[in-house]
């Protein structure tokens, strides 16, 4: 039989799926990179670590120059076509290029328009490309992101911090603080690395949150996602979520998709969805969660608000099924005396193995 890639890029392919799920969830798709050796051995392996730090392949070839590994006729094997764009950290076809790297073969085409075309370009630049190995394996790996950058919202993670009996407040609406310390610690770290946070009105109301992002002394963190509160009613002059840099946004809607519309419409591309559980509800009814994360406290409370409060299921057939996300440090995770636990959607519909964009050149060998 003839194919078109080697079993060493088949290998290390694996490999690059693997080490992309290192990476967290977010604006930017999960990536991974990893340059082999004419030989077909494994030099190194580089990873995406979240918006704003540097391209799988970057990392893979900075990390070579570190080790004085010199890339002159190696292969990349890379999980996403490479970027064509300047954005925040420099486009990654250039990279390879003056690597001096002669091959590379990526699993999927970026949808991303700005992002787009790095194929093109490493091709007049004289590198052999090829697409599709992993396609399958690489579209599922960012299954939601694909979906939401179609869609063009947000990619929306959903934190839940509960009691062991599914509350998130306790009858008189106190709720702070079911999580333990290091729970708010990650919690906070996700806050410094999302576009925007999300509340209800009611919470505002009930704890008049900060929803800023800060460390364990409560310093704030260089990075401040704005602070959006969902709701018909106004937000009271004094609510502390107001702040004084401005970053504050009220929607005045009850419907997800209309609040995720006007985030993307104001340059939104991650957002956290905090609480509490009438929106939380609605997001999870709608449809409209890529990511789940529940710091789950060994409490009790036996009343008080639930976690949810309905998401239109009468019966078990329609339940909502969810997966366990190994990506971003695990599924389950402990977190001193809570679990973290990590999930996104089951996949429901098939996935289609090609290379997506459209306007894509034939890809050299593959399928
Ligand atoms: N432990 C945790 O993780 C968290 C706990 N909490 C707790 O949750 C409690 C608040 O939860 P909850 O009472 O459910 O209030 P929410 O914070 O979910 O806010 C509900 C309000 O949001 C507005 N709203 C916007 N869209 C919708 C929609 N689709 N469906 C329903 N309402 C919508 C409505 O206000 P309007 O009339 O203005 O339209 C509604 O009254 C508090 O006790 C708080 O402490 C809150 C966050 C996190
Ligand atoms: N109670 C609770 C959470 N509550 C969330 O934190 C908000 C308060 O934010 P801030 O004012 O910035 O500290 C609160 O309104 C709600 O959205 N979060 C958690 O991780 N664990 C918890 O136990």
């Amino acid at each position: 039989m003839v194919t078109a890639f080697t079993a060493a890029e088949t290998t290390a392919m694996a490999t690059a799926l693997k080490a992309a799920l290192n990476g967290p969830r977010g604006a930017n798709p999960l990536v991974g990179a990893v340059i082999v050796d004419p030989q077909g051995r494994e030099l190194v392996t580089g990873f995406h670590r979240g918006a704003g730090t540097a391209h799988a392949e970057v990392d893979a070839i900075a990390q070579a120059a570190a080790a004085g590994i010199d890339l002159s006729g190696c292969t990349m094997l890379v999980t996403l076509e490479p970027c064509n764009h300047l954005g925040r950290t420099g486009p990654c076809a250039r990279a390879i290029i003056d690597a001096g790297i002669t091959d590379v073969v990526y699993a999927v085409d970026d949808p991303h328009d700005p992002a787009a075309g790095g194929a093109a370009t490493l091709r007049q630049a004289g590198v052999r490309v090829r697409a599709g190995l992993g396609a399958g394996e690489a579209l599922d790996l960012n299954r939601q992101w694909f979906e939401a950058v179609a869609a063009k919202r947000p990619f929306v993670t959903l934190h839940i911090a509960q009691t062991l009996d599914s509350r998130i407040a306790a009858e008189d609406g106190t709720s702070q603080w079911i999580s333990c310390p290091e729970s708010l610690a990650d919690n906070h770290a996700v806050r410094g690395r999302i576009d925007a946070i999300l509340v209800g009105t009611q919470t505002v109301l009930v704890d008049n949150p900060r929803l800023t992002a800060r460390d364990a002394a409560g310093n704030p963190a260089t990075k401040q996602p704005v602070r959006a509160v969902m709701g018909l009613r106004d937000i009271p002059a004094d609510a502390a979520v107001h702040g004084s840099d401005g970053l504050v946004l009220h929607l005045p809607t009850r419907d997800p998709r209309e609040a995720l519309s006007s985030l993307y419409g104001s340059g939104m591309r991650h957002l956290m969805v905090e609480g509490g559980s009438r929106i939380l509800s609605a997001f999870l009814a709608a449809g409209l969660v890529d990511e789940l994360i529940v710091y789950l406290a060994p409490t009790l409370l036996g009343s008080g608000t639930p976690a949810l409060t309905g998401l239109g299921i009468t019966t078990l057939a329609d339940a909502q099924q969810w997966e366990w996300d190994a990506s971003d440090g695990g599924a389950v995770r402990t977190l001193g005396r809570d679990l973290r636990l990590h999930l996104r959607p089951q996949r429901t519909v098939a996935l289609d193995p090609q290379p997506s964009r459209a306007t894509a050149e034939q890809a050299q060998g593959g399928y």
